[in-house]
């Protein structure tokens, strides 16, 4: 189980974004968060991913507590959440093969056809995997994102705005792809009311996670 426990998070003295979020993650479940641009949707993924640090409240991972964050976050502990961000082209380096992007959480001395393994659950041909972002459609690009995400074994898949920059077919493969991972633990943070009703098992408005929000829908 992931969970966050009256989580305070923001950027900096008066820059607060999170104002108590409580949210429980289990494996075998997707689970939605709704809520309106700006609110705070990916700075709690990042809380959860263990890339930024909250100043109050508390993350416990397989009930663990999470007390190292960011570079100091244990990397047996960052291996078990998986991440698919919001701007594929944003979290690739462009002068990577998608081969490589893919390959990039697997762990060290896995075998070169653990990507191959990746790319075809995720619907990318091998003639894909030898292109570089900039001659793949963002649809392409999100896929090898999210094989990568799965490719260090993760127990729990945060979803930022996973399919906001795809065209609508493209976006329900990809849904689909994710719920059909019934081994996984879903977190899946949209404004897209009908698409997270449409895939999860549960949404939760932002407001109902939160106890004192900074911002209200
Ligand atoms: N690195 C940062 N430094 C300072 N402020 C930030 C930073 N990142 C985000 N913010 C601010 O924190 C607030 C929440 O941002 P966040 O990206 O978490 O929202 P969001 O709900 O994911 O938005 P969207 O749906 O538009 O992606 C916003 O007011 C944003 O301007």
């Amino acid at each position: 189980m992931l969970s966050a426990t009256g989580l305070v998070a923001g950027y900096g003295k008066g820059r607060r974004v999170l104002g108590g979020v409580s949210l429980t993650l289990e494996q075998g479940r997707m689970i939605g968060v709704l809520g309106p641009s700006g609110c705070g949707k990916s700075t709690l993924i990042r809380v959860l991913a263990l890339l930024h640090e909250p100043d109050a409240g508390q993350v416990r991972l397989d009930g663990e507590r999470v007390t190292r964050f960011r570079y100091a976050a244990p990397a047996e502990l960052r291996r078990r959440i998986g991440v698919v961000f919001q701007h594929p082209r944003a979290s690739v380096d462009p002068r990577h093969t998608l081969r490589r992007i893919v390959a990039a959480h697997l762990p060290a001395g896995a075998a070169p056809e653990e990507a191959d393994r990746l790319a075809e659950l995720v619907g990318l041909t091998p003639e894909l995997l030898r292109r570089r972002p900039h001659e793949v459609s963002d649809g392409q690009l999100q896929r090898a994102c999210l094989a990568r995400a799965l490719g260090s074994g993760p127990r729990y898949l945060l979803c930022d705005e996973m399919t906001a920059m795809l065209d609508a077919s493209s976006a329900a493969a990809l849904v689909h792809l994710v719920r059909t991972r019934r081994d996984l633990g879903v977190l899946m943070v949209s404004h897209d009311a009908a698409l997270l009703d449409a895939c999860c098992d549960e949404t939760f408005r932002w407001r109902d996670l939160t106890a004192a929000p900074a911002h209200r829908e």
